[in-house]
C-alpha cells in the first residue's frame, strides 16, 4: 500500500487526511482559513471548549491518528531491538520492562512509509539509546554530578571515528553500559539502505543538541530549580524527539538535502512538531513522574507550579499549547509544501505521521499506563 493511500484512509480525522494529501500531492493547496488568531502565544486569545479528559486523564488532542497499524511489524522490530538491548548491555536486568514499552511498535506506528525491519531496527536503537541516555544520566535518581562527563565520553565516541593512541584505554576496556546514538549511526551505515553522510551529520547534530538539553536539565536538578514556563518551554525545544523525527528520510529509504533541512523555515515548523511530539510525552509521562523525589519536569506541573493554578488546568493549558504547535505545524508546513522539492514535501508529511504514531504510542504503551 502507498504512502498517499494509507494517508486518505477513512481512518483519519478531523482535516487530516486533506493536510497530507496536499503534501503530498504534485500539486498541493495550503489549508482553509484559520478559524482564529493564530501564532505562537495566541492561544489564549481564542475561546475553546473546556476539553473532556479521556479515560488516560489526557484531553483530546490536535493530532493525526496513527496512518498505519502493523502490529506483527512492530513485534519484529520490537524482538529485536530487545534482544540488542541485551547484546550490548543497557536496561540489565529491566528488559522485561523495555520489552513492554514496545518501542519497536513506536517505529512502526510513526514511520508509516517504510515496511523495512531494518531500517525501523535501526531507527529504534537510536531512540532506546537516547532514551537510555536519558533514565541512566538525567532522570530522577541520577548523580547530576557525573551527568556532564557522560554526555563527554558519548559525544565524544560520536564524533571521532577513531581514537588516536595517546587516548585510547590501555587493555581491553568494559563497554559502556549506555551506548550514544551515534555508535548507532555507525553501525547504521553498514547496514543495508546506508544513509547519506548528511543524514548521518544531522543525526550526529541533533543528538548533541538533545545532549546539551540533558545538561541543562541536570543542572536545574542539582539546584532544585523549577523553571519558569518559558524557560521549559525553549528547553523542550532541544529536549525534544527531534533526534527521532530527522530520520523520517533516512527510514523511508530517501534524502532530503542538508539545504533543506537547514532552511530556517523548515527548521521552525519541524522543531515546533518536534516540541508537540515531547509534550504529548509530557501529558502520558506525568503519571509515571509522580512521587520522584526531586523536582517534576513536565508542562502541567511546571504551569500549575508557576502559574499557581490547579494540577487540572496545568494539563488543559498544556494541552492548549501542544494544539497550538501542532495547528502552526501544519499551516506552514502546507506552506513549504508548496515551493519544497518533492523529498520535502514527503519528509513534512513523514514529520507529521510521526505526530500520529507517537501520541498513539504513547497513549497504549505500558511505559506510561501501567498504573
Ligand atoms: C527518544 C528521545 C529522543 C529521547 C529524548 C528525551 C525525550 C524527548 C524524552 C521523551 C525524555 O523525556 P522524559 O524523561 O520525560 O521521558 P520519559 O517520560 O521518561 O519517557
Amino acid at each position: 500500500m502507498s504512502l498517499l493511500s494509507r494517508m486518505t484512509a477513512p481512518t483519519a480525522r478531523h482535516d487530516v487526511a486533506q493536510l497530507v494529501a496536499a503534501l503530498l500531492a504534485e500539486q498541493p493547496r495550503p489549508r482553509a482559513v484559520p478559524t482564529g488568531p493564530t501564532g505562537l502565544g495566541t492561544s489564549a486569545a481564542r475561546v475553546t471548549p473546556r476539553r473532556e479528559p479521556s479515560s488516560d486523564g489526557v484531553p483530546e488532542l490536535y493530532c493525526p491518528p496513527a496512518l498505519r497499524d502493523d502490529p506483527a511489524l512492530g513485534r519484529e522490530v520490537n524482538d529485536r531491538l530487545v534482544d540488542w538491548a541485551g547484546e550490548v548491555g543497557i536496561y540489565e536486568g529491566r528488559l522485561d520492562h523495555v520489552r513492554a514499552a514496545d518501542f519497536g511498535r513506536l517505529m512502526m506506528l510513526a514511520h508509516p512509509d517504510s515496511d523495512d525491519p531494518d531500517r525501523l531496527l535501526a531507527a529504534g536503537k537510536c531512540a532506546l539509546a537516547e532514551w537510555a541516555t536519558d533514565d541512566y544520566y538525567c532522570d530522577d535518581g541520577a548523580d547530576p554530578e557525573q551527568l556532564g562527563s557522560h554526555l563527554a565520553r558519548r559525544t565524544r565516541r560520536s564524533t571521532r571515528p577513531t581514537s588516536p593512541s595517546a587516548t585510547r584505554p590501555r587493555g581491553r576496556r568494559r563497554c559502556a553500559r549506555t551506548p550514544s546514538a551515534s555508535p548507532c549511526a555507525r553501525r547504521w551505515s553498514t547496514s543495508p539502505g546506508t544513509p547519506e553522510p548528511s543524514q548521518l551529520a544531522r543525526l550526529r547534530h541533533e543528538v548533541a543538541v538533545l545532549f546539551v538539553a540533558y545538561g541543562q536539565e541536570g543542572s536545574w536538578r542539582s539546584r532544585g530549580h523549577m523553571p519558569t514556563v518559558p524557560e521549559y518551554l525553549a528547553h523542550r525545544q532541544i529536549n525534544s524527539f527531534l533526534p527521532c523525527i530527522a530520520l523520517a528520510d533516512a527510514v523511508g529509504g530517501y534524502a532530503l538535502t542538508a539545504a533543506e533541512y537547514g532552511d530556517p523555515r523548515v527548521r521552525r515548523a519541524v522543531t515546533m512538531a518536534a516540541t508537540a511530539a515531547t509534550l504529548v510525552n509530557d501529558l502520558y509521562s506525568m503519571t509515571k513522574e509522580h512521587g520522584t523525589s526531586g523536582v517534576e519536569f513536565n508542562l502541567p506541573t511546571v504551569i500549575a507550579d508557576r502559574e499557581r493554578c490547579s494540577p487540572r488546568e496545568g494539563i488543559e493549558r498544556s494541552a492548549e499549547v501542544h494544539d497550538e504547535l501542532v495547528r502552526t505545524y501544519e499551516v506552514e508546513a502546507a506552506a513549504l509544501a508548496l515551493t519544497g522539492s518533492p523529498q520535502l514535501r514527503r519528509f513534512l508529511a513523514g514529520v507529521w505521521a510521526w505526530l500520529g504514531g507517537n501520541r498513539a504510542w504513547h497513549s497504549g504503551s505500558p511505559r506510561y499506563n501501567s498504573a
